[in-house]
């Protein structure tokens, strides 16, 4: 294996089949997560959770379980007893509110919703208005070619930083590179990138149109939620479901990442087929948080809400992360990628990438995502006669790309942490010549079958079945890679067949007027 840069550990070992020495997992952050009391998952034990017993590793404590029903109480006795949602009267003087994730009518096994308990409810603001100054890079609506348009160029871009003149929270720091669909008709996708420098102050995120998926790349991400709290540091993901309010700060100074949104879907762990009951992520992997609440009186507090793509705003004199108990199944989650359990090739050939899906939102076709989350972690490449790298293809899923850190297997240069590609609807791409010819080069050699370890990187990709329209300031951003086609403009023809006297019956003209000139 060669595709990897100088900075990429690969560690080679004799041949055997059989014996490949496990190793430590190599994620820049991870916390040691220690399973909660009888909280996680059980409704029927409401005690509030005891950080010291209950904590993800990081200072906060969370709930484990993708997919069950959580109760937490930041108060004891806060969460109405005897199975009550909606009590005449709350305990502690509380206002049931009730958020959906799903219509009521979804069958159950997909239904989502949570019970909050909160000081004062929601509803408690002034109207909304339209929000000066908006946020004109963001978009919920791809069908109009005057703010997104249809390019199957290949497309990168670099790396980019937030502008160090500009005071930029994750509100202003957030723009749309590309997407398909629309928020208004709850179907489609949404690709952002955010590049802030700022914590948000006095005012909280709540995104009408779809759920995020957030994976930052740099700078971790403390998130107040209506559940409570998470931290997020580069090499985990946290997804915020729609309709809940959220706050992001910056502990670390200035954070980039990338967001996928997804509109009229929910992300969901993917069916395993033959792998069987074990392996990819694990349901119990993911944390959500426990809740928590501020009481202060915060006169000119701002919720932000992202509506079609348009952002409004309302005041209110509290804080909206005022629930004290909740429960229900609808929460925001957080999960480490390096508790990822990669499967692949352990004989020949190159899996599909998909062996590698983290989570997936699906659409009504059985097999056919709206979104993929997909990850290219750490892994051993062990596959015998195959060219490791991925191969050249034309997907008609579109792929878009972040890397985490690292470098990327089948990109030598160019594509860098923060930075990204848009692979587009049968657009054709693959590695680039460097990638080719090193890895080549190694044929015949004992490299070439020696079982290596892939490590020291973390990409990913966003995949979908909807075809995406690009922002124009995307396409017109002074981080877009103009030259990216070049990394392919070198591979050259090996084809030998009837040349120099080789193998072959003797040449047509048209072999020779395509061979390498
Ligand atoms: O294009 C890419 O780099 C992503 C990708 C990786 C892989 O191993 C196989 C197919 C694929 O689309
Ligand atoms: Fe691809």
């Amino acid at each position: 294996m060669c595709a990897q840069g100088d900075d990429l550990l690969t560690l080679s070992l004799t041949p055997t089949r059989l014996a490949c020495s496990p190793l430590a997992r190599s994620s820049p952050a991870s916390g040691t997560y220690k399973h909660p009391p009888a909280m996680s998952g059980s409704p029927a034990d409401p005690r509030p959770p005891e950080p010291e017993q209950n904590g993800g590793g990081d200072g906060y404590a969370y709930l484990s379980g993708l997919g069950n029903s959580f109760s937490s109480e930041a108060v004891p006795g806060s969460l109405p007893a005897n199975g009550h949602n909606s009590p005449l009267l709350c305990p502690l003087g509380l206002y049931a509110e009730q958020l959906s994730g799903t219509s009521f009518t979804t069958p159950r096994h997909r239904n989502l919703r949570t019970w909050m308990y909160r000081i004062k409810p929601s509803v408690t603001h002034d109207p909304f208005h339209p929000r000066d100054p908006p946020n004109p890079r963001l978009l919920a609506d791809f069908h109009d070619p005057r703010a997104a348009v249809a390019t199957p160029t290949q497309l990168r871009w670099r790396p980019r930083d937030a502008d160090k003149d500009a005071d930029l929270d994750f509100v202003d720091g957030l723009y749309t590179v590309c997407g398909a669909g629309s928020s208004f008709l709850r179907h489609g996708f949404a690709v952002h990138m955010y590049a802030a420098n700022k914590s948000m102050d006095g005012c909280a995120f709540c995104n009408a149109d779809g759920d995020f998926l957030i994976v930052p790349q740099q700078g971790k991400l403390l998130i107040t939620t209506e559940c409570g709290k998470m931290l997020v540091p580069p090499g985990e993901i946290v997804v915020i479901p729609q309709g809940f309010r959220f706050a992001v700060d910056l502990p670390d100074g200035p954070s980039r990442g990338y967001v996928s949104e997804i509109f009229g879907a929910h992300f969901q762990l993917p069916d395993l087929g033959p792998i069987g009951a074990n392996g990819l992520a694990s349901a119990r992997d993911f944390l959500s948080p426990t809740a928590w609440y501020e009481q202060a009186h915060r006169p000119g507090y701002v919720i932000v809400q992202k509506y079609g793509g348009e952002l409004f705003t309302a005041t209110q004199d509290f804080s909206p992360f005022n629930v004290v108990a909740w429960h229900g199944n609808y929460v925001p989650y957080k999960y480490d990628l390096s508790k990822f359990c990669p499967f692949n090739t352990v004989l020949f050939d190159h899996a599909d990438p998909s062996v590698n899906t983290v989570l997936t939102a699906p659409t009504d076709k059985p097999g056919v995502a709206l979104l993929d989350f997909v990850i290219f972690p750490p892994r051993w490449l062990v596959a015998e006669n195959t060219f490791r790298p991925p191969y050249y293809h034309r997907n008609c899923m579109s792929e878009f790309m972040g890397l985490i850190y690292g470098v990327y297997e089948a990109k030598a240069d160019g594509f860098l942490p923060g930075g990204a590609s848009l692979h587009s609807c049968m657009t054709p791409h693959g590695p680039d010549t460097k990638t080719y010819e090193a890895t080549i080069s190694k044929l015949g050699g004992p490299e070439a079958n020696t079982p290596t370890r892939l490590s020291g990187t973390l990409a990913f990709m966003f995949e979908s079945a909807l075809i995406p329209r690009v922002c124009r300031w995307a396409l017109e951003s002074p981080s877009r890679d103009l030259d990216y086609y070049q990394c392919w403009i070198g591979l050259k023809s090996h084809f030998s067949h009837g040349k120099d006297g080789s193998d072959g019956p003797a040449t047509t003209s048209s072999d020779d007027k395509d061979g390498e000139k």
